[in-house]
């Protein structure tokens, strides 16, 4: 898949290949951010105990948000798979454009759920992948490095799902443009979704959580991944909100 080609990015068998390739960075994130403790401090909008200066949002965002302004100027939200935390506040690069051709719809970059993404996976992904409950404060900055590696890696993997979108508005094009003009959410949600798939990622899943995920030397009372915990997470979480992004997507298709 180039995006510089498009013709390899909407082949929708290309697209679930990446898909597939993305799960084992997303568990390879998680089982890293699974050696350290849940750290709710980290998540704690103005924590009495970790004062930032000139900034009252969590260490979490203040580590994502300089993390992001570095990358937006290299370019890196440039590229039609990469979704920012904080469109806002990223800037300009100075290296020079790539000017990828246009793949998707000119609103692409508005369909942005990177901060349901981030809510989820602190309120539901962090206390099932985390070592043990608690603070550790000698490891803040770890942990907030590896959460955003988690964080960037599942936006990635759940924003393809424009991509999947647009594949499949091309494959159908009278289809969706009756549902789209009748606004018939529920049709367009059946329309793009194939249980096959679905069933075949989260039975793979499992094969690959017990060969990467499980620790056989767990110490009592520590979590570490566990097969059952990573298809909770793809089937509750990860899938839904990829649809979701299909949807919404979809639905603004018809635009000038
Ligand atoms: C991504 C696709 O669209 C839907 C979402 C899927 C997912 O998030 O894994 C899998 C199948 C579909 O229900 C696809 O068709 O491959």
């Amino acid at each position: 898949m180039y995006f510089t080609r498009p013709e390899t990015v909407l082949n929708l068998q290309n697209i679930r290949n990446e898909l597939v390739r993305m799960e084992d960075t997303i568990i390879f994130k998680f089982i890293e951010r699974s050696h350290f403790a849940t750290c709710p401090s980290v998540y704690k909008e103005q924590h009495p105990g970790l004062t930032i200066p000139n900034f009252e949002g969590s260490f979490l965002n203040w580590v994502l948000l300089n993390l992001e302004i570095t990358q937006s100027r290299i370019r890196r939200f440039e590229s039609p798979d990469e979704t920012p935390f904080f469109p806002d506040k990223i800037q300009k690069s100075f290296l020079p454009s790539v000017n990828y051709p246009q793949i998707l719809a000119p609103y692409a970059p508005e369909v942005n759920y990177n901060d349901k993404i981030k809510d989820v996976y602190i309120e539901k992904i962090i206390p099932l992948i985390s070592r043990k409950d608690g603070d550790d404060s000698n490891n803040f900055g770890s942990v907030a490095t590896s959460d955003i590696e988690c964080l960037q890696s599942l936006s990635r993997r759940i924003h393809f799902g424009k991509f999947v979108a647009e594949a499949k508005f091309q494959s159908d094009i009278p289809l969706y443009t009756k549902l789209i003009k009748d606004k018939d959410v529920e049709r367009i949600m059946e329309n793009i979704t194939n249980s096959a798939v679905e069933e075949k990622i989260l039975e793979r899943l499992t094969k690959k959580a017990e060969v990467y995920g499980v620790d056989p030397t767990n110490k009592k009372g520590e979590k570490r991944i566990t097969p059952e915990y990573l298809v909770k997470i793809y089937k509750e979480i990860v899938i839904p909100i990829t649809k979701e992004v299909e949807v919404e997507y979809l639905l603004r298709r018809l635009e000038d």
